[in-house]
């Protein structure tokens, strides 16, 4: 495998509040890795779901403990149906008698649900503690542990309530890979592949060599680089456009499509990244109607059909097209996708029209059937 982007040396995220690094750890070194931030004791806030905890909670509050830290472990449910009010709230009701401190850190342990949940508690907590992310799903490690998004969902549409809140350092032990099931690994390749589509071909190939050591043995060898560049062009892309004024908005490719069938199908029964998956074919099916000479259309969506996602044959194209109204990208009531010239060259397009998505979605469909 060349180096470059595939094995950058050190991985950092610079934005307007502060440069803060990406590690490769492990979990019981966590401790150590908090002093070193200036991020003091004793007491934490450790926020999990009950699958990670079943792994993990044990071994890293024993760590702390070792280490002189008090930590206070709050476990939500797992899945999407977490990003939510009343969970949000019984966040609140537990963590404000405690008495904390605005020093006192915040981790999130977990995969994109109890970052998103945890980060946004984090920022409005006392109009915010310091947040430390240890990603322990693939999704979480390449995609949403950086950059700062944080949120919930509402009835009205995905990740609609929230606050950009960057943390203080993303601490990821690749080792917690090793315990996800199978889906988890699929949702994670996903938002990594997606990341190879918007800024790096070499990415797009890597994948296509190592798609099954990665997803069919579980290879932490094969998967450890597609996870460092997935990270790295996740934060070249936040540092170069922290507030999604731009750019950062290419992050959302197959997202159009990936948030109306999550909100369609009802949150958690089509995971996210299998969503994002079903969501870049058609994307990708729409660029390629666009730029049929730009784009080797059978040879990249071949590399999505790889990946696996649940029937979704009843979803009928027009609730997704009702669901995808209420976007956050939707403006003057153009809903917008991001499509690409090329692998790596992405663009927002706010003319498709409704003739052309329900062609995609259709192919989505006949394909997946
Ligand atoms: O960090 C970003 O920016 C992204 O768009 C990453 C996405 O993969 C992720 O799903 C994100 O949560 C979507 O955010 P949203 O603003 O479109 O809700």
């Amino acid at each position: 495998m060349p180096a470059s982007r595939l094995r950058p040396d050190a991985l950092s995220v610079d934005t307007d509040i502060r440069t803060y690094p990406i590690r490769f750890v492990h979990l019981a070194d966590v401790s150590a890795h908090l002093n070193d931030l200036g991020l003091h004791g004793p007491r934490v806030v450790v926020i999990t779901d009950e699958n990670v905890a079943a792994h993990y909670r044990t071994p890293l509050v024993h760590a702390f403990e070792a280490a002189g830290w008090t930590p206070h472990v709050v476990v939500v449910p797992p899945g999407e149906s977490s990003k939510s009010l009343d969970r949000l709230s019984t966040l609140y009701d537990t963590l404000l008698p405690l008495g904390l401190e605005r020093s006192t850190p915040v981790c999130t342990l977990g995969g994109g649900v109890v970052g998103d949940l945890g980060g946004f508690a984090a920022a409005t907590l006392l109009r915010g503690v310091p947040l430390v992310h240890l990603p322990t799903s693939l999704l979480a490690q390449v995609d949403s542990s950086i950059g700062g998004k944080t949120g919930i969902n509402h009835t009205v549409g995905k990740n609609l309530i929230g606050s950009f809140y960057q943390p203080h350092a993303v601490l990821v032990d690749p080792e917690t890979l090793l315990t996800l099931p199978a889906r988890e690994w699929v949702n994670g390749m996903a938002e990594a592949v997606k990341h190879g589509f918007i800024a790096d071909p070499e990415l797009i190939d890597y994948t296509e060599r190592h798609l099954v050591d990665i997803l069919g043995h579980h290879d932490l060898e094969a998967t450890v680089p597609a996870v460092r560049a997935a990270m790295h062009i996740k934060a070249q892309v936040v540092a170069d456009d922290e507030r999604e004024a731009g750019k950062r908005a290419w992050l959302n490719f197959g997202h159009t499509f990936a948030h109306a069938i999550e909100h369609v199908a009802g949150y958690g029964t089509v995971a996210h990244g299998e969503a994002v998956a079903l969501g870049m074919r058609a994307a990708l099916y729409l660029s390629h109607r666009r730029a049929p000479a730009a784009l080797d259309h059978d040879r990249l969506d071949a590399l999505l059909a790889q990946l696996p996602t649940p029937d979704v044959s009843g979803l009928a194209f027009e609730a997704l097209w009702d669901a995808m109204r209420h976007d956050k990208k939707t403006k003057d009531g153009t809903i917008r996708f991001v499509l690409l010239h090329a692998v790596g060259d992405p663009f927002v397009a706010d003319d498709c029209t409704r003739a052309s998505v329900q062609r995609a979605w259709d192919f989505v469909q006949q394909s997946t059937a």
